[in-house]
Formats: structure tokens, sequence, C-alpha cells
């Protein structure tokens, strides 16, 4: 079950919506929450990211990512009964979320770790996927390894123990892909 052969542990969960339950999140997803462009640093320049993304985290936790504190906006209703639904199929909880919405293919995410130091070191995160499908791949630090697999509609990953040490991961984009996809990413920030 593990997708990674070393240093760390991925597991694909499969779908856990159906079609018609998955297409009802995207729609309320897409339409309720605050979406904005993402800022982000790079090489000491401002720059605004064509992905939209809104955070999410228990009342009193300020979102911190990317060497900036984000407004992080209270779960909605739909939010609340997906976290509510993974941590029941996982067993663990959850304190915030990143979510991502991607407009096409031409939009992705490059090699990252979730590494961030207001996250509790090699607590689970657990990735939900609407829409569109897309393939995410993983690559060893030190060798270069390459795993890769196809987020399905409705479909659950999630990442936990060293993961984030030894591998970073990417959304490659995907020209020829037309349409959104939205990612939730839920973690735990320390409090
Ligand atoms: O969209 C995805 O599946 C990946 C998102 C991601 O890696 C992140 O938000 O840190
Ligand atoms: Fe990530």
């Amino acid at each position: 079950m593990n997708l990674l052969p070393r240093d760390g542990t991925a597991i694909y969960h499969g779908r856990i919506f159906d079609e018609a339950m998955a297409r009802n999140s995207y729609e309320r997803l897409s339409s309720t929450l605050p979406w904005r462009n993402d800022e982000v640093v790079m090489f000491g320049k401002r720059v605004v990211t064509a992905r939209e993304v809104a955070w999410f985290a228990d009342a009193g936790i300020p979102y911190r990512y990317s060497g900036t504190v984000k407004q992080a906006a209270e779960w909605t209703p739909e939010l609340a009964e997906i976290k509510a639904r993974i941590e029941n199929i996982t067993g663990l909880s959850f304190n915030s979320c990143l979510a991502n919405l991607y407009h096409h293919g031409g939009e992705g995410m490059g090699w990252h770790s979730d590494d961030e130091k207001s996250l509790v070191k090699h607590a689970a995160i657990a990735s939900i996927s609407l829409g569109a499908e897309r393939v995410f791949s993983f690559r060893h630090k030190l060798d270069g390894e390459t795993v890769s697999l196809l987020l399905e509609n409705g479909s659950l990953l999630v990442m936990k123990d060293e993961t984030q040490d030894y591998w970073k991961h990417a959304l490659p984009k995907a020209a020829k892909i037309k349409e959104p996809r939205i990612n939730l990413t839920f973690r735990t920030m320390i409090v």
C-alpha cells in the first residue's frame, strides 16, 4: 500500500467520494471558498501565482506559510464535512487546511516539501482531489528516484512519517487538461 520504496509513507486511498458527491463538493467549494491568488517570494521577488488558494484553521490559529502569516478563514460547512470524513477514514485529526484551485492543466505546483516550521513534524498531510485528474509526483532528495501516480476525482492521498524529510512532491503542469481541479491539503499546525 505504501507508494514510496523507502524513507516515508504515502498511502493512496483512491476514490472516497462517488462521482455525484465529488461534483457537488467541487461546485460548492469553488463558489463558496474565499479564493485569492497566492503570493510567494521567489529569488527575493514577490510573485503572484495563477493558482488560487484559501487557508483555513481552527479558530485562533494564525496560518503561517512561506514565511508570512496568512489570514485563515473559518471552516465552511462543506469543508468541515470533508474534514470529518477524512478524520474518520484515517483516524487522525487536522487543525488546518490549504485549498488550491488550479483553473486548468497549465497551472501546477513545483517541487517542494511540506516541511514548514509551523507544521507538526512528521504529522500526516491528507490531500483530497476534486475535478480534473492530475499526475502527482514524488522525487527523492538524495538520488532523484521518482514515483508518480494519478490523483482521481474524489480521491484521498495521505503523506506521513519522514516523507517530507526525504522526498519533494509536485503537481506537474499538463497543458492538454482544460478542466479545473480543487485540492484540499489538511494539515496539523503547531498551536
Ligand atoms: O495539488 C496538489 O495535489 C498538491 C498540493 C500541495 O502539494 C500543497 O498544497 O502543498
Ligand atoms: Fe505540498
